[in-house]
């Protein structure tokens, strides 16, 4: 499967954030965006989840060589504020997610064993989301996100939130989910972009360029992707 992005454009008033951005992603690969500050990766994030429109441009999934649209229920998406509902205790949460989900997830497992899964203690399950932690709360978006297993897993800075102990547990999770779906993970921090994805893709000037690693260790490849990106100064 592959997600083809052709001619994508988005302008907010004058600034022009993505630029006629043609790219192609495969599946079983993990992508790490990177891009300065407001070089337009939300923007991207937002438009592939159609939750704003684009200018101009399409993007499609292809799978054995026949193209469709990219529906919802093909997109998690993991924004880096976590939006979930704070009345609601982590256990009804997931109940309620596991419920209206049931038929499109592919063998269910128990809620404790999710809650296992991003190491939420028993004793906070039955607590209300308002009262648990930013970095527990970015856990349950990432959860309820993974659980659906999406063909296309949009993360938006997921890990920057969370102790090392679990952003360890979750790289080990995206590695392991990896297999027939698209990641794109944008993130600031480049060690964690070297250590997890396959790919690192810059949004640099509205386009998206895949940076070669070939032949490069990891001190010339990031000074290789620093100096693509200081090339735009601050506007
Ligand atoms: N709804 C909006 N209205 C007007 N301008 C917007 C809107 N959303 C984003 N922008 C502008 O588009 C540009 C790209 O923003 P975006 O949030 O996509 O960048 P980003 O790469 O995710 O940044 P950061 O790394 O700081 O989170 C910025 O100049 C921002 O001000």
């Amino acid at each position: 499967m592959k997600l083809i992005i052709e001619h994508l454009s988005k302008r907010f008033e004058k600034k022009e954030v993505l630029r006629d951005i043609d790219f192609t992603f495969e599946s079983g690969k993990i992508y790490g965006l990177l891009g300065r500050n407001g070089a337009g990766k939300t923007t991207l994030f937002n438009c592939l989840n159609r939750d704003i429109q684009t200018d101009a441009g399409s993007f499609y999934l292809q799978e054995d060589g026949t193209r469709r649209e990219v529906k919802a229920q093909d997109v998690g998406y993991v924004l880096s504020t976590p939006a979930v509902p704070e009345f609601l205790t982590g256990r009804e949460f997931l109940k309620f997610f596991l419920d209206i989900n049931e038929k499109s997830i592919q063998n269910p497992k128990t809620i404790d064993a999710y809650f296992d899964e991003i190491s939420i203690e028993p004793e906070d399950r039955d607590k209300l989301l308002k009262d648990y932690s930013h970095g527990m709360k970015n856990k349950m978006q990432m959860l309820i996100n993974i659980i659906a297993q999406p063909n296309l897993l949009l993360l938006d800075e997921p890990l920057t939130s969370l102790d090392v102990v679990v952003a360890e547990e979750m790289k080990q999770l995206l590695r392991s989910l990896k297999k027939g779906r698209i990641t794109i993970f944008s993130t600031h921090i480049m060690d964690l972009a070297l250590d997890l994805c396959d790919e690192i893709v810059l949004l640099n000037h509205g386009i998206l360029e895949v940076v070669d690693q070939a032949n490069l260790d990891s001190r010339e490849f990031k000074d290789k992707i620093l100096a693509v990106l200081r090339e735009e100064g601050h506007e």
